[in-house]
């Protein structure tokens, strides 16, 4: 049985790199975000929006516990789901957890043309989201440290590198 959780920043490559590593391996893959999206049936920034944080946060909850009951599955989860609750021991408990480290340098390129849709970052100017990925990153450290792997996703940017980073991501975890 294969479940595993990608875990990390936003832009770290959860999405891309799940969604390449589950084909390679032939296993379902789910996107925590995009799966609590149909399941609501509505955007991420709209349920923050409407709800409030800590009301995405209990939902998030929820929605990890049910994905967390598949068998073989890939799960990208969203950047801040291991910082709440007892979410990341709960990750840990069942299944392999992995932590994509990137450098802030290269997040901040990633982000910076891509803060609409990201409720977190919107409205903020270069210099802000370059000091509040640093500060974010620090902040939330502790959680992510505790993902049983690390793993360098700082080269997504073509297709070929996805290829590579797929296979070194499969030697890591011995799958
Ligand atoms: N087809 C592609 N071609 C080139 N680069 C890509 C491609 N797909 C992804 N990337 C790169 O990978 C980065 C990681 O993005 P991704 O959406 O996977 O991160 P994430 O961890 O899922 O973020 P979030 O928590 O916001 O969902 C992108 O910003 C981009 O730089
Ligand atoms: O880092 C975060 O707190 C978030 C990351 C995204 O994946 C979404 O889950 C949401 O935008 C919050
Ligand atoms: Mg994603």
């Amino acid at each position: 049985m294969i479940r595993i959780f990608l875990t990390g920043y936003m832009g770290a490559g959860k999405t891309t790199l799940g969604k390449a590593f589950a084909r390679e391996l032939n296993v379902p893959f789910i996107d925590l975000d995009w799966y609590i999206e149909e399941r609501f049936h509505k955007s991420i920034r709209e349920l923050f929006a409407e709800r409030g944080e800590a009301s995405f946060r209990e939902l998030e909850r929820s929605m990890l516990h049910e994905v967390s009951e598949f068998e073989d599955v890939i799960v990208s989860t969203g950047g801040g789901t291991p910082c709440f609750f007892d979410n990341m021991d709960y990750m840990n408990r069942h299944g392999q957890t992995v932590f994509l480290d990137v450098h802030p340098d290269i997040l901040f390129n990633r982000l910076r043309v891509a803060t609409r849709q990201r409720p977190i970052l919107q409205g903020k100017t270069d210099e802000e989201l370059r000091s509040f990925i640093v500060e974010a990153l620090d902040k939330r450290a502790p959680f992510y440290s505790q993902a049983r792997y690390r793993f360098d996703a700082g080269r997504l940017e073509s297709r070929r590198q996805i290829a590579g980073s797929v296979q070194e991501l499969r030697a890591l975890l011995n799958v």
